[in-house]
């Protein structure tokens, strides 16, 4: 039967991108989505926007919601200091196998704990099993209709604390709604919205960052 996308798209990384270089891992996704098929990486123009995020806060706990095929986990991976790492969860079990090996051949799999799951199952249990205290950084990517609930519930498991900075792509296209009206409104958030566009097209699309100001 035919390849999947993903599948494609770890191939282009294969024979396109040098083992142990991230930056050539993403040059080749990128390359691959904008010339040959479209996919649903965070991309260049708005992943230029992510680095500058993860630059700004200097995290030493990432998490991602949404994993897909690893190509934002290797961008916010491959400028974390040592000791510094990502938890990426990712509910679909084709894309986290394509997404182990797309971090694998990044040579970042040290810095990344990728997660076969659901957001909603694992987030009560970031505490207790992985030793988290509080995120500095999330990174919203998933089901969008996921992301206010489990905003919400990041923040009843105290997994989100003063200064915590929570980044959500696509809060134009396809759009979340209900989580911009939240973190805009609520007095326990600083909001502001980075323009761009939707990945490797000229729609516009943005991201949404909002600093947790504390209870
Ligand atoms: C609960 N849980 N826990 C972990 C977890 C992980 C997943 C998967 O990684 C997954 C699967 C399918 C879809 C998504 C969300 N992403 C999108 O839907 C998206 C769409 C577009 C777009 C834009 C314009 C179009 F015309 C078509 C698609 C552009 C974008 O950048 C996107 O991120 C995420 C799902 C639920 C999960
Ligand atoms: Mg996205």
């Amino acid at each position: 039967t035919r390849t999947s996308r993903p599948q494609r798209i770890l191939k282009a990384v294969q024979t396109k991108a040098t083992v142990g270089d991230p930056q050539s891992v993403i040059t080749a996704i990128d390359h691959f989505c904008r010339h040959r098929e479209w996919a649903m990486n965070v991309g260049d123009e708005k992943g230029s926007i992510l680095d500058s995020v993860v630059n700004e806060v200097s995290p030493v706990t990432v998490l991602e919601l949404g994993t897909y095929c690893g190509y934002s986990t290797v961008r916010i991976a491959r400028l974390l200091p040592p000791g510094a790492c990502v938890i990426t969860l990712e509910f679909n079990p084709d894309y986290a196998a394509i997404a182990r090996q797309v971090i694998k051949w990044s040579g970042l799999e040290d810095k990344v704990q990728l997660v076969e799951g659901a957001s909603g199952d694992w987030i009560p249990w970031m505490k207790e099993h992985f030793g988290v205290q509080a995120f500095d950084l999330v990174f919203l990517d998933h089901w969008k209709e996921r992301y206010l609930p489990d905003t919400k519930l990041l923040e009843e498991c105290g997994l989100i604390q003063k200064g915590t900075v929570l980044l959500a792509d696509n809060v134009i296209c396809p759009g979340t709604p209900d989580y911009l009206e939240y973190v805009r409104n609520s007095p326990h958030y600083n909001s502001q919205y980075y323009r761009s566009h939707l990945e490797y097209t000229k729609a516009e699309d943005g991201l949404e960052k909002s600093v947790f100001l504390g209870y």
